[in-house]
């Protein structure tokens, strides 16, 4: 499979056990190399949308094709493969804390090995090296030996770039990746998105509550609302009266 980072999403629901709809046929097409912000109220089904794109868990209906493959039906090693090429951060980091930072990046190259291999942590020399070069590009090299607890919530999430930067994606996932930081640290983060995008090409998918972050990092602007899709422009044609209208469509925190 040639790695592009298209992500076509066709008229996906999402119906969970207790009967809540999290996505109401949802059709999204993104093109390789952008930077989508999707906004939207707490429970507007943000999150079920990403976690539908590398299939963390399954839709009730519809399709999701990355770079043309469909992700929503494959299996077994198929969807190993397809999955290699989606990588996710987290609000809530998702490392293992009490493990070093250079363990936790090497983890997020398990895809490429056998479960035993990387259960004792038989990583190869080329995979140490590609720790290096990602703790390199958000700038934590001088973090390697130390446990991920005694980082900052900031200093974690970058981590977690650098964990995700080992899959060598094509799609990039952040699930609310500056919740809970301040400004400043919110900046650092999102900066190291848009460079992996900019220098990249990665196309990044990425939940945020704020309009106004979402204005100074996308590239287009995806509004959710009770799991329907109620916006979708690029920013060169989101107009400030627009953003009066998204505010009042998806709602802002
Ligand atoms: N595992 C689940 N079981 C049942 N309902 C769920 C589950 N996960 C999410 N939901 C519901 O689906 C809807 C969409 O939730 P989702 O987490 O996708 O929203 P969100 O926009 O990401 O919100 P937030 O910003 O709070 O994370 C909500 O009504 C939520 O309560």
């Amino acid at each position: 499979m040639s790695k592009k980072g298209t992500i076509k999403v066709e008229g996906v629901s999402k119906v969970y056990p207790n009967g809540v709809v999290g996505l109401d046929n949802i059709n999204l097409d993104i093109e390789a190399s952008e930077f989508v912000v999707i906004v939207g109220l707490s429970g507007a089904g943000k999150s079920t949308l990403l976690r539908a794109i590398n299939r963390l868990h399954d839709v009730t209906d519809g399709h999701i094709l990355i770079d043309g493959e469909e992700i929503t039906k494959a299996a077994g090693k198929e969807l190993r493969t397809l999955r290699r090429n989606i990588a996710m951060i987290f609000q809530n980091y998702n490392l293992v804390k009490r493990s070093t930072v250079a363990r936790n990046v090497l983890s997020g190259r398990v895809g490429y090995y056998r479960t035993w291999q990387s259960t004792l942590g038989l990583f190869t020399r080329e995979d140490q090296d590609r720790a290096v070069k990602s703790l390199k590009r958000v700038n934590l090299l001088d973090k390697y030996y130390m446990k991920a607890r005694d980082l900052s919530g900031g200093q974690q999430q970058r981590v977690g770039i650098a964990r995700a930067l080992m899959q060598e994606p094509a799609v990039f996932l952040a699930d609310e990746p500056v919740s809970g930081l301040d400004p400043k640290t919110t900046k650092v983060v999102m900066d190291d998105l848009k460079r992996l995008n900019e220098e990249d090409g990665l196309t990044i998918v990425a939940n945020l509550h704020s309009m106004e972050l979402a204005m100074d990092y996308a590239t287009r602007i995806v509004g959710l609302k009770a799991g329907k899709l109620v916006y979708d422009k690029p920013i060169a044609e989101v107009q400030a009266s627009d953003f009066q209208k998204i505010y009042a469509e998806v709602g802002d925190r």
